[in-house]
């Protein structure tokens, strides 16, 4: 059973109880670029009271420098080693743990963030927003020729997919032996500021149809992503709490971590999936309207 916070003193006791503050952003932080009112209140009063505070964002659209450059603009402080993000931790995971052979590279179905962070991991990549790609002119397959050195396709949110990028991908993955398929995460929708849109999610799921095999998936909840957390700062998971908005990813990636887990209305979960009786199984711990709900502790 989730404790619902409503008075001053519930978030008092919260902000006694934990040290390290983890907050997922779509929706938690921010619509889009519409900051959540009080977010910024809020993170100042941790930030006073010596909070650790760390970025935890599925959202593979920027790398950790260009979300910095959004917390900047946004009038948040935040650090680029407090910010992680799927399109960082993808990079890490080939760079890390797949440890391509230095003649390999990867697909990419993905925007400019992606791309930054596969650069910086040292990990070479075609496709993505490259021109040369050529992914505005419809697919040929008669005149597509196939890079033998592709070892992974990585897909994540790319709001200019197209059939040209989706061919191209099911090429490598078909016929490229052992090439593997890698999504940056499987959120089905993005809260922006004015509603709801697709997801990285739903940027794979042609893919997934198409192979019919599922990819290995490395943001929320997956615990790559916490590896990814753990291999640069310390925390105590007993006194560290993730606050997010969506159940299936921020939630449960917080639950597989050993953390609290604290939810928040102003994203994807609606009050109706968390009561009557058709609540999900998924239960956080607590569950606030919104972040902006603490500035009264
Ligand atoms: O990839 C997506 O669908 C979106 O970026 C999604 O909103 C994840 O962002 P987060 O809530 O983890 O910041
Ligand atoms: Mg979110």
């Amino acid at each position: 059973m989730s404790r619902r916070l409503s008075a001053p003193p519930d978030y008092a006791a919260l902000l006694d109880k934990y040290d390290t503050w983890m907050f997922d952003c779509d929706g938690v932080l921010w619509q889009g670029d519409k900051l959540i009112d009080g977010a910024v209140e809020v993170l100042r009063l941790l930030r006073e009271r010596k909070k650790q505070v760390l970025f935890v964002t599925n959202n593979a659209t920027k790398s950790r420098r260009s979300y910095k450059t959004k917390f900047d603009h946004l009038g948040v402080e935040a650090h680029v080693d407090e910010i992680y993000g799927s399109a960082y931790a993808t990079a890490v995971y080939i760079s890390s743990v797949l440890k391509l052979a230095k003649e390999k590279k990867v697909y990419v179905i993905g925007m400019a963030g992606l791309e930054e962070e596969l650069r910086d991991e040292g990990v070479a990549y075609i496709g993505g927003t490259d021109p040369v790609d050529k992914t505005l002119e419809s697919f040929s397959l008669e005149r597509f020729d196939l890079d033998p050195n592709v070892a992974a396709v990585v897909c994540g949110l790319d709001t200019t997919v197209n059939y040209t990028k989706y061919s191209k991908a099911f090429q490598y993955l078909t016929r490229n032996p052992g090439c593997q398929f890698i999504v940056t995460n499987e959120d089905s929708t993005y809260p922006s500021a004015h509603g709801l849109l697709p997801g990285a999610g739903a940027i794979s799921a042609p893919l997934r149809y198409a192979l019919g095999k599922d990819p290995v998936s490395i943001g929320k909840p997956a615990k790559t992503m916490l590896d990814c957390i753990q291999a640069k700062v310390h925390f105590d998971p007993a006194r560290t709490i993730m606050v997010g908005d969506r159940l299936n990813t921020d939630i449960l990636f917080g639950q597989a971590g050993g953390v609290s887990t604290l939810l928040v209305l102003t994203g994807i979960t609606l009050e109706s999936e968390i009561t009557g009786p058709n609540a999900s199984t998924i239960v956080p711990d607590y569950v606030t309207s919104s972040i902006g709900d603490f500035r009264s502790a």
